[in-house]
């Protein structure tokens, strides 16, 4: 079966500083893909590097049968990438509807359209779609930033660690969303994460980091084995 999203051997430099180091990831289509590290490894840099906001140094990015080269972010969430961003950078001053419009950019006039699944996934979102973004809990607005993405259409969702910073039951959601847009809607999902216990709980496949390179891979199951979770120790 053909990747969804195959990252190869891709370097990354902030001027001589070198965060990514040759690192290789594929996401299988319809799997939940999390990348697990400490702070600061190089998790955020691999995403900002799929969607186009940093360039890489060498190595190549695929989305589906398509190289990325120098596609811009906003051609790639066009092609099907969508993203949510570490803090998740939602508008304060726009109202939630608002926030979930700006997802239209990219869309034909017919898709314009907020999904009704994504209500039912999030009704926090629609009994507060008057209110403004900066209004809202940390928790409400990761959920929100979900849901913006969720607008666009995405054939592949990146988030960067999602359960920052947010309430456990809060988490569970997330965790819930992510298996059924997987299941039900066939997404295939990446996702950079520390929380050891939710990458068990929802990914299927693992990618552990350390210091800009790819340490392990294997299944989930893998992060209760001594010799991964070393990585992950702070
Ligand atoms: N814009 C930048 N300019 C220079 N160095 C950067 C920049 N962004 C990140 N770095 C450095 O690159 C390395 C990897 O950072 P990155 O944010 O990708 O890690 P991370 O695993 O996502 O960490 P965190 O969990 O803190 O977000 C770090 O050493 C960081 O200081």
């Amino acid at each position: 079966m053909s990747l969804a999203l195959s990252v190869k051997t891709v370097d990354l430099h902030y001027g001589a500083a070198q965060a990514l180091k040759g690192i290789s990831i594929d996401c299988a289509p319809g799997r939940i893909t999390a990348v697990l590290g400490r702070n600061g490894v190089g998790k955020s840099s691999t995403l900002r590097a799929i969607t186009g906001i940093n360039h890489v140094s060498s190595g190549t990015i695929a989305f589906g049968e398509d190289t990325l080269k120098r596609t811009p972010p906003y051609k790639r969430a066009r092609m099907g990438i969508g993203y949510v961003p570490q803090g998740r950078e939602i508008f304060p001053l726009l109202t939630v509807r608002e926030n979930l419009e700006t997802g239209y950019a990219g869309l034909a006039r017919n898709e314009r359209n907020i999904p009704a699944y994504i209500f039912e996934l999030f009704p926090v979102l629609k009994s507060m779609l008057g209110r403004r973004g900066g209004d809202l809990s940390g928790g409400q607005q990761q959920q929100l930033a979900i849901g913006r993405a969720l607008v666009t259409r995405p054939k592949v969702l990146v988030l960067d660690e999602p359960t920052e910073g947010i309430q456990p039951s809060i988490i569970k959601d997330i965790g819930r969303a992510l298996q059924f847009l997987r299941d039900e809607k066939g997404m295939t999902i990446l996702l950079v994460e520390q929380f050891l216990d939710f990458c068990r709980e929802v990914a299927d496949d693992i990618y552990v980091m350390d210091r800009g390179e790819i340490m392990h891979t294997g299944p989930a199951s893998d992060l209760d084995r001594a010799d991964v979770r070393k990585h992950l120790m702070v």
